[in-house]
């Protein structure tokens, strides 16, 4: 067989998002030109302010967005920004006055507002790359409660700083050369950067990570690292938009960075929808649109005849408002998980499978040596030492209980042994198991990881592109995979909408995209109907006899095991108890004593429960 080669100079992934994103540049020009022709200053400043806080929005969903993780800690850095520009663009004779104690390294230059912006975004990088590596050893809600620590950092140390400063005064005179079409400018290059960035590696891996963490890590993603660029890129947005924010206001204070700018910038993002650029973009136009209408009643006045009083605060009670609708109504959001996808072809053609060989040559062994594991008084897995060899296919059965997955996800590097060793290819390797999937060894999970709210093919892309950097090669490896389990037809749909079975197809699809030396298979014929499974064992025959991978796998579908395995291990109560060919393993009397011993418990359990009933 051989690999269809991806069409195009561009892989469709990228050809799509950069459609998408053009056409919300277009609108977002559109909307500017249309306020520059026909709207008065009070229009195009309004236009203006949409714009940079498009751009500090687009931050904000390039790193919730994608990771899951919401930060209450974007505003911080939009200050940070605003208050790098503020110094490095105020007149000297004016600086002279206004912030006499500034240190020396930093009094005496004055830039243009894009001299400026280019400190301001190497600036943005290390103050990214600072805080992302600590932050992001937390996870989930830890996470999110550290980037509020943030902001509430960043905002004393703004109003301690006062030679840098000013603290709590405003800081003033800064130049208001930041315009609409600077606004517009900086704002579309941010709506290209956030659609295209889903679809680069470290999108795909921190979408794949928010997922599904131990599916992610199986198919080799170092969700660290992903998320770390995705941090970065988001706060090179919100410093970016702080800078033009500087110029806009021409003067603030630490407040105006502080739990405001936060929650509208959250707001905007939650009522678009989070998880995609055109969430981020709906988001900001329909709550600018809100705030302009309501802040009109704010100061109070006459309406249809009524008085209103002057409510302050009103705009952002409506924002909360809006917010716990749309939470309430439409929890992903207006615009939902949805990308524009303009570019995007259901029914892709399918192509067949590279049979290229395996990538990682040196992993031809997969070694437990005494490998034990214990759980707080259970004995899971009790001194186990196996070898698998590729070009090979082995069972591993036992009595439910038995520490048959325990033994599997030590195997694959999931689970950190209480004694004993994993080597892959001769080499002792620390648990770790997106190394080991990197390493070549690829798993599927007794409960099915797959990742939902990605596309088919996104599921798969993921795993191809750690052995396939190139985003095009990798598209078409995939679909090669897909194709082989029959599931082409379906490349461009959420995984969540895939049958029980289809989901079991696309996890084994995903593992083999790792082009891996084994197979670590956890009951790979559950819920499958004898259709399916009979499809499944040739489907595993045919790519064994192609690739000489070696499979590995967990059953309790016996007529499989026995028509499928040329070795078997038989464990019980964590020890290995027979090593063999189905033939033996079939005749050796302490698996049939294991065998009829559980079902002899579990007899007597079922006959002592009903007469307890
Ligand atoms: N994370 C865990 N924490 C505590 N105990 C665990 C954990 N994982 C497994 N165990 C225990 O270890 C033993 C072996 O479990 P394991 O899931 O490996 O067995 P198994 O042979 O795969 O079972 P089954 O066939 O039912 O899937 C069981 O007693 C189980 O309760």
């Amino acid at each position: 067989m051989s690999e269809s080669k991806p069409s195009g100079f561009m892989p469709a992934a990228f050809r799509n998002a950069t459609a998408d994103a053009l056409c919300m540049v277009t609108v977002l020009l559109l909307v500017a030109l249309a306020a520059f022709i026909f709207g008065g200053a009070a229009m195009q400043r309004v236009v203006t302010y949409a714009a940079i806080m498009l751009t500090a929005v687009l931050g904000l969903q390039i790193f919730s967005g994608n990771s899951g993780i919401v930060s209450f800690g974007q505003a911080a850095f939009v200050g940070l920004g605003a208050y790098a520009t503020g110094i490095l663009t105020m007149p000297t004779a004016l600086q002279r006055t206004a912030l006499r104690d500034l240190p020396q390294f930093l009094a005496g230059h004055q830039l243009s507002f894009f001299a400026a912006l280019a400190v301001v975004l190497i600036l943005a990088v290390i103050i990214g790359l600072l805080t992302g590596t600590p932050l992001l050893r937390l996870s989930g809600s830890s996470a999110s409660i550290a980037t509020l620590a943030m902001l509430i950092i960043v905002y004393t140390l703004l109003v301690a700083g006062r030679e840098i400063t000013r603290g709590s005064q405003p800081f003033y005179g800064v130049p208001r050369e930041v315009g609409l079409w600077t606004a517009a400018t900086v704002a579309s290059v941010a709506l290209v950067a956030a659609r295209l960035f889903r679809e680069t590696s470290f999108g795909l891996a921190t979408r794949a990570a928010a997922n599904d963490e131990r599916g992610a890590a199986a198919v080799g993603v170092d969700q660290r690292t992903a998320r770390l660029a995705a941090w970065v890129a988001g706060v090179v947005a919100a410093m970016a938009a702080g800078a033009m924010m500087a110029q806009f206001l021409g003067a603030f204070s630490p407040r105006d960075f502080y739990f405001d700018l936060g929650f509208t910038m959250l707001a905007m993002l939650i009522v678009g929808g989070m998880t995609s650029s055109l969430g981020a973009f709906a988001g900001v136009i329909v709550t600018i649109v809100l705030v302009e209408v309501v802040r009109r009643f704010e100061g109070g006045g006459e309406v249809l005849g009524l008085h209103l009083p002057v409510l302050f605060g009103l705009t952002q009670g409506v924002l909360a408002i809006a917010m716990i609708l749309v939470i309430w109504r439409r929890p992903t959001g207006l615009f939902g998980e949805r990308e524009l996808n303009l570019l995007r072809r259901p029914g892709r053609q399918a192509v067949t499978a590279s049979a290229a060989p395996p990538q990682h040559v040196e992993s031809d062994r997969l070694t437990a040596d005494h490998l034990s594991r214990r759980y707080a008084g259970v004995v899971a897995v009790d001194d186990v030492s196996l070898n698998f060899q590729t070009d090979s296919i082995t069972g591993i059965i036992g009595p439910n209980g038995a520490g048959k997955t325990t033994l599997l996800n030590m195997l694959a590097g999931d689970v950190q042994p209480s004694a004993g060793t994993v080597s892959v290819g001769g080499a002792v390797r620390q648990a770790s198991a997106f190394r080991f999937a990197r390493s070549g060894v690829a798993r599927t999970f007794q409960n099915i990881r797959v990742f939902p709210h990605m596309t088919v093919l996104e599921n798969v892309v993921v795993a191809a592109r750690q052995v396939e950097p190139d985003l095009g090669h990798a598209e078409a490896a995939a679909m090669g995979e897909l194709a082989r389990m029959g599931l082409e037809k379906f490349a461009d749909q959420p995984a969540a909408r895939l049958a029980y079975g289809q989901r079991r197809r696309l996890e084994v699809a995903r593992a083999l995209a790792l082009k891996p030396r084994f197979l670590l298979l956890d009951e790979p014929a559950a819920g499958m109907n004898a259709v399916e499974t009979a499809e499944l064992v040739s489907i595993l025959s045919t790519v064994r006899a192609e690739r000489r991978i070696g499979v590995v796998l967990i059953e309790h579908d016996m007529r499989l095991v026995m028509n499928l395995c040329e070795r078997i291990v038989v464990i019980d109560h964590g020890r290995v108890i027979a090593d063999g060919t189905p033939g033996d393993v079939q005749k050796n009397p302490a698996v049939i004593a294991a065998y009829l011993g559980s079902r002899t418990a579990r007899a007597k359990t079922a006959t002592a429960e009903n007469q307890t009933a």
